[in-house]
């Protein structure tokens, strides 16, 4: 039997391409609309909302960066596979704008791919982040007339698992927050007196509950991983580092409990109490999104520069390399597990490695109310 080391390093066998597969964002004004409609069909969300997060797109030129983060990454992973001599063309797919799910399909299809490894461009698990994922990808199979009993007839779809408590997703991080501690420094600011405050996207406090089905929940995920986060930036800088995790990008009716606090709320609480230094860490994002670019970067600076506070937003993960590195590393351990071999799933903080194959019934929208939708990668939709 071959190390677990040797063939990790050399083999993408069973899989034929890597799909790259996230939320999608509008290129241009008239883009705008249609996307918020395919975002939000059937949930909900008040029309007062959706102007509201119309304007933010507006307010960019109509354009949101995930389209150009993607391919970026996209370029990287291409890199970092080439190097590493490992044939995998990679295929780029969105769920709400093109290229759509379908067309993705389709070209992994001209490019004869039979079986594909999937890739979402979110670290942590819960139905925004994991299920949904996996929800559209068998309604578009089911809508092409390729879906069957134990999942695709055509294309075969696996999943790396959730990557938030994986080395590389920690370490670039760490180097992210390190770095704009430096920054806050250059600016005059006190950085032994600042503090980190972990951002992630908020989610209704039903989803919070459904995420924590056979693993830990979407809140618990940061708490762990922001712990580490923290501690390893304390260590960088040679002195303890307080940190907290707070929430961004609320939507929903006001009447729906979603996750607490907000960013913009701790900000005006913690200055209350005397806090001057703050150094954002929009940790639920891989990349910089319209929330980072218009929640964090526009709203919670203008916060805190209101509030008298000195704040510095630290960078996503991007495309730095030890990220990039991680994520083709991930590929090469599902391609193992696949292969049925004994595969050492390198993890960080205190949470196990999340599933490659999710329970039927991980992930939820809400807890115990089977959505109807088949989901793809989980166990029933494995053969
Ligand atoms: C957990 C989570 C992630 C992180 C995981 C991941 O990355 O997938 C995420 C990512 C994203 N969310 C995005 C955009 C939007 N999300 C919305 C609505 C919602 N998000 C939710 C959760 C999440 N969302 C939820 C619970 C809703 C309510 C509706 C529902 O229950 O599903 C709405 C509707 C208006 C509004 O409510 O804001 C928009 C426009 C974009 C694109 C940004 C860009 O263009 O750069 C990205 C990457
Ligand atoms: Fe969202």
């Amino acid at each position: 039997m071959p190390t677990t080391t040797t063939s990790q390093a050399l083999d993408a066998r069973p899989y034929d391409a890597l799909l790259l597969y996230s939320f999608g964002g509008p290129n241009k004004p008239e883009d705008v609309v249609p996307f918020l409609r395919n975002v939000t069909a059937g949930k909900g969300i008040p029309d007062s909302r959706l102007e509201e997060v119309g304007e933010h797109y507006y307010g960019f030129g109509g354009k949101s960066p995930i389209n150009e983060q993607n391919l970026a990454l996209k370029a990287a992973l291409e890199k970092e596979l080439a190097e590493r001599g490992l044939d995998l063309p990679v295929v780029w797919g969105n769920r709400n704008w093109e290229p759509y799910t379908t067309d993705a399909i389709d070209e992994l299809e001209r490019l004869g791919a039979q079986r594909a490894v999937a890739l979402v461009t979110s670290a942590y698990s819960s139905y925004s982040g994991c299920r949904q994922y996996r929800e559209d990808l068998a309604v578009v199979l089911d809508e092409r007339g390729q879906l069957g009993p134990d999942g695709s007839t055509g294309v075969q779809f696996d999943k790396i698992r959730s990557y938030f408590n994986t080395p590389g997703f920690v370490q670039a991080n760490v180097d992210a927050v390190v770095e704009a501690f430096e920054q806050l420094t250059a600016q005059g600011g006190d950085a032994q007196a600042a503090k980190i405050v972990f951002v992630t996207h908020s989610i209704p406090t039903t989803m919070e509950e459904a995420s924590g089905v056979g693993h830990a929940t979407y809140s618990e995920q940061h708490l762990d991983v922001a712990a580490v986060i923290a501690a390893a930036v304390g260590e960088r800088l040679g002195h303890g580092v307080e940190w907290e995790l707070a929430y961004c990008s609320r939507s929903g009716p006001p009447s729906q409990p979603w996750l607490e606090p907000d960013v913009n709320d701790l900000l005006e609480e913690r200055a209350g109490e005397g806090l001057r230094n703050v150094v954002l860490s929009p940790i639920g994002f891989v990349s910089d999104h319209m929330e980072v670019a218009y929640d964090l970067d526009t709203e919670a600076l203008e916060t805190a520069r209101e509030l008298g506070v000195h704040a510095v937003r630290a960078g996503t993960v991007g495309t730095r390399e030890v990220f990039v590195k991680q994520l083709v590393d991930l590929v090469l351990e599902r391609a193992a597990l696949a292969r049925g071999e004994d595969v050492q799933e390198a993890v960080v903080g205190n949470l196990p490695a999340f599933p490659s194959v999710t329970p039927n019934d991980c992930c939820l929208r809400v807890h115990e109310q089977p959505s109807g939708i088949p989901a793809l990668c989980s166990e029933d939709m494995h053969r």
